[in-house]
């Protein structure tokens, strides 16, 4: 269903070039929910754009249903773009629009009519648990509350993929819960295919069903979780399995 070759992504920064991504292969099935590990800064948001072409990669290719993205026109590529949903940490709602109008705001910019709008806004916000909100604005709701609404939003287009770059990071762990389960339940009942980034392996254990350990720019292991043995070999990887409660950033600097 995606298939990432070689990707590399270097930044010009004022200290010089900087390696985000380097040769980084990865196959997403469809179906899968596929966790995306490391520290900060090991490249996992980089990598993770690179799917949609949020980020452009100067090196390597990206493959969506077999269509390859990186070959094709910016118009071709807002077209394919609408299939593919996104998920950030700080939920990125619009605060001057109630949650339906959230929700409708990527469906407006698709042109879709009015009239087909509504039931779409509707069957989003319930598949969330949040259909007694729609008139609600972003300031008046929990952190948990606000993902979901961006969960449904990301739904709208009726996406296959759904790309998640750290969706629990900014929430408390009760409501990591229901953000995980909200992600879980789409993935069953939609079948709808999901990439996640996150630094913590409880995350990883709650929903995915294989993960990729970054480090440094690269893809250093990846694991089947379905599998019943998992032996990790890498000492980052080694070190995530063990510390999968809760990896903060003290625990970060233990590691280095
Ligand atoms: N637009 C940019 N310009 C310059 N450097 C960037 C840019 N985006 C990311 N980087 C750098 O690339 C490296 C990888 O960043 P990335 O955000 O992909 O890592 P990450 O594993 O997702 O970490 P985090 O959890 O902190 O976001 C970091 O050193 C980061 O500072």
């Amino acid at each position: 269903m995606i298939t990432l070759n070689k990707i590399g992504k270097t930044f010009a920064t004022a200290g010089g070039p900087l390696h985000a991504v380097s040769s980084a292969s990865l196959t997403v099935e469809q179906g899968d929910i596929y966790g995306l590990i490391g520290f900060s800064g090991a490249g996992k948001s980089t990598l993770l754009r690179t799917i949609n072409l949020l980020e452009r990669p100067d090196e390597g290719t990206v493959h969506v249903d077999g269509e390859e993205l990186t070959a094709l026109p910016l118009r071709e590529l807002r077209k394919r773009r609408l299939a593919i949903g996104m998920i950030f940490q700080h939920f990125n709602l619009l605060n001057n629009r109630n949650v339906y109008d959230n929700v409708s705001f990527p469906l407006e910019i698709a042109k879709v009519p009015r009239a087909e709008r509504r039931p779409r806004i509707e069957s989003c916000l319930e598949m969330v648990g949040l259909s007694d909100k729609a008139k609600a604005y972003p300031a008046k709701l929990s952190g948990g509350q606000k993902q979901r609404v961006a969960i449904a939003r990301a739904l709208a287009g009726n996406p296959k993929i759904l790309l998640c770059d750290e969706p629990t990071s900014s929430v408390d762990p009760q409501t990591t819960g229901s953000i995980l389960a909200a992600l879980q339940e789409i993935n069953r009942n939609l079948g709808i295919t999901i990439v996640i980034v996150t630094h913590e392996m409880n995350v990883v254990k709650a929903i995915c069903n294989k993960v990729a350990v970054m480090e440094h720019g690269r893809i250093v292991e990846k694991f089947d979780l379905r599998e019943k043995h998992i032996v990790p070999q890498s000492p980052i990887a080694q070190y995530l399995f063990k510390n999968e409660i809760a990896l903060e950033r003290e625990m970060e600097a233990s590691y280095a």
